[in-house]
């Protein structure tokens, strides 16, 4: 579903990816972990066409992210296209970014595509179908400001996912969550999981990186140092700046 070959990314003279090599399977849930710093929700906004890269090739379902390929040249992708594309990708931030003046139903039915696509009476039944797969179905005509952190990221959850994306993108989705409410969003990720969704996840959430992760990736200084099964990198990371960093999370 992803796949990173050489990816480069700098901001000015700063080179934030140095060479990104990986590939995520289509339904598998790929965790991301790292120190802060490292270059973890830059390689995200790149695979979300928020950043263009520098340098080598990043493919998503296949295709290059930010060029359409015509014999040996690229060219780069219009907005229109860009638009297009990020449809097909669903991101959850670490802050919810709801609209505050819309409630939960709005705020998922009004995913701007789905409204257009297929008429408001019909997105707005998905909308609802959403909120109760996220576990809010009761809480539909609250805004914002009436839901906890919790309910907030889960509203952003079934926003992006009425989209009907084909890979979902969540960096540091629990990290602004008191701890109380952080097993709730985990649960819904662990149910998207299950249903087969293609996720890439940053986290310091080890736990569930243990649990539902197939595949961990620690990253630090812009490059992959390690990847392997998340139990096997977990339990036994062969680097010593993995072992550093895991002993300050676990
Ligand atoms: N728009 C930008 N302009 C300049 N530098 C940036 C920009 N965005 C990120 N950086 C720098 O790139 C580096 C990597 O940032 P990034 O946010 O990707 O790391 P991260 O691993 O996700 O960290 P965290 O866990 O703290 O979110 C940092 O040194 C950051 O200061």
């Amino acid at each position: 579903m992803v796949r990173a070959e050489g990816v480069h990314k700098s901001y000015g003279q700063v080179e934030v990816l140095k060479g990104i090599d990986l590939e995520v399977r289509q339904s598998e849930v790929f965790c991301l972990v790292g120190p802060s710093g490292s270059g973890k929700s830059t390689f995200l906004r790149c695979i979300n066409h928020l950043e263009k890269i520098n340098a080598g090739r990043l493919y998503v379902d296949g295709e290059l992210v930010g060029y359409r390929q015509k014999g040996d040249r690229l060219h780069e992708l219009k907005d229109r296209e860009v638009a297009l594309k990020r449809r097909d990708i669903g991101m959850v931030f670490q802050r919810f970014n709801l609209f505050p003046h819309m409630t939960a139903l709005e705020n998922v039915t009004e995913a701007p595509v789905q409204v257009k696509k297929e008429g408001r009476a019909a997105a707005k039944e998905r909308a609802m179908a959403l909120l109760e797969r996220v576990g809010l179905a009761d809480k539909a005509g609250n805004y914002p400001s009436q839901l906890s952190g919790g309910q907030q990221q889960r509203v952003a959850i079934a926003r992006a996912l009425a989209m009907q994306p084909k890979l979902m993108l969540f960096d540091e989705p629990t990290s602004a969550l008191d701890p109380e409410l952080v097993g709730d969003v985990l649960d819904v990720m662990r149910g998207l999981a299950e249903d087969g969704m293609t996720m890439i996840v940053v986290t310091h959430e080890m736990g569930f990186a243990r649990e539902v992760g197939d595949a961990l990736v620690f990253m630090d200084g812009g490059v992959v140092v390690e990847s392997g099964h998340p139990r096997e990198v977990l339990g036994n990371p062969q680097h010593e700046r993995t072992r550093a960093f895991l002993s300050k999370v676990l």
